[in-house]
């Protein structure tokens, strides 16, 4: 039976794109019963088994293992989330994508930081082309991979477009801060809207939403729909936060008491990197923001 890939999922059926290069159709497929029975529902970016039915359509058999799951955006086997912060227009907000940045690790994905609109930094803003470089080294520290990147004149795009290569991807971040110009930017065949022209329309791009796969000329995929829309943290314990701020990790290891919040018990060992500056005060600060936003919503629901 057929391999392929789902790119789109809607009013009930399933576009699914076979792995067999030489059939570039996209094929039309209801799922198979039996999945609804199981409670199983196929997911946009699922590899699926699926036969060719009479009709020219085809029926969704099996869904192969997946290695990540998404629920906003409903997404299989997506393994980079892309997270586009701009250094101006809007000015960037690092407790916002420390907000990411937790979402990602706790949904098991790698994270790949977009400081974009480079071109917007000159010579009046030392400030700002200064904070950017601590960013970017800040995060690389942590573990993540950054990319300064301009979309006017092209700087980094090659090698954001190049990490896309074969993977699955999520593009996140707030309204405006250039990912369709991005998209454009690496691969010009794709001519996304961007917003300048949704406003004048008088709606958002993405108003309207099903959830599909835009294929990349280079064998990768990108979700066409904002990643992790919904950023609360409902679905996470508020004994997981700390785990999802890598640089805590290990270090929380060597706390004094098991089940440490990192917050007033003495002997904290993260507290202690805070204090020798080998944990960044700012991360430290959203850590704890987090923390009692999350106290907040248990107490309210
Ligand atoms: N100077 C400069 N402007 C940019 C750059 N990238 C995007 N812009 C501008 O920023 C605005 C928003 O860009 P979009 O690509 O539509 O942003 P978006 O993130 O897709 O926004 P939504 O569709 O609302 O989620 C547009 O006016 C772009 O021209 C850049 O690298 N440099
Ligand atoms: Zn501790």
């Amino acid at each position: 039976m057929p391999e392929g890939l789902i790119v789109k999922a809607l009013s009930g059926y399933y576009y699914v794109k076979p792995a067999d290069p030489a059939l570039d159709e996209i094929i039309q497929c209801r799922g198979r019963g039996i999945f609804k029975k199981k409670g199983i529902s196929p997911l946009v970016g699922d590899r699926v088994i699926y036969s060719p039915t009479e009709n020219g359509e085809g029926m969704v058999d099996e869904i192969l293992p997946r290695i990540t799951e998404l629920i906003r955006p409903p997404i299989a086997n997506a393994r980079l989330a892309v997270l586009l912060f701009s250094l101006k227009e809007p000015d960037l907000n690092l407790q916002l994508l420390d907000k990411f940045l937790v979402h990602i690790e706790h949904e098991g994905l790698q994270a790949l930081i977009c400081l974009t609109k480079e071109d917007l930094l000159d010579a009046e803003n030392e400030d700002i082309a200064s904070i950017t470089e601590q960013a970017a080294r800040l995060y690389e520290q942590i573990g993540y991979e950054v990319f300064i990147t301009s979309s006017l004149t092209g700087k980094g795009t090659e090698a954001v477009k190049s990490r896309l290569a074969g993977e699955i991807s999520v593009l996140s971040g707030q309204s405006g801060v250039g990912k369709s110009t991005l998209l454009n930017a690496m691969f010009p065949g794709l001519s996304l809207e961007t917003s300048e022209i949704s406003t004048k329309l008088g709606r958002g791009r993405h108003t309207t939403r099903h959830v599909e796969l835009i294929e990349l000329e280079n064998g990768g995929y990108v979700a066409d729909t904002p990643g992790f829309s919904q950023l609360d943290f409902l679905e996470l314990g508020i004994e997981e936060l700390s785990t999802c701020f890598r640089e805590f990790r290990e270090l929380s290891e060597g706390c004094k008491f098991r089940g440490c919040t990192h917050l007033h018990e003495p002997g904290c060992k993260v507290r202690e990197a805070v204090d020798d500056g080998a944990i960044a005060a700012g991360r430290y600060e959203h850590y704890v923001q987090f923390y009692e936003e999350m106290k907040d919503k248990k107490r309210r629901y």
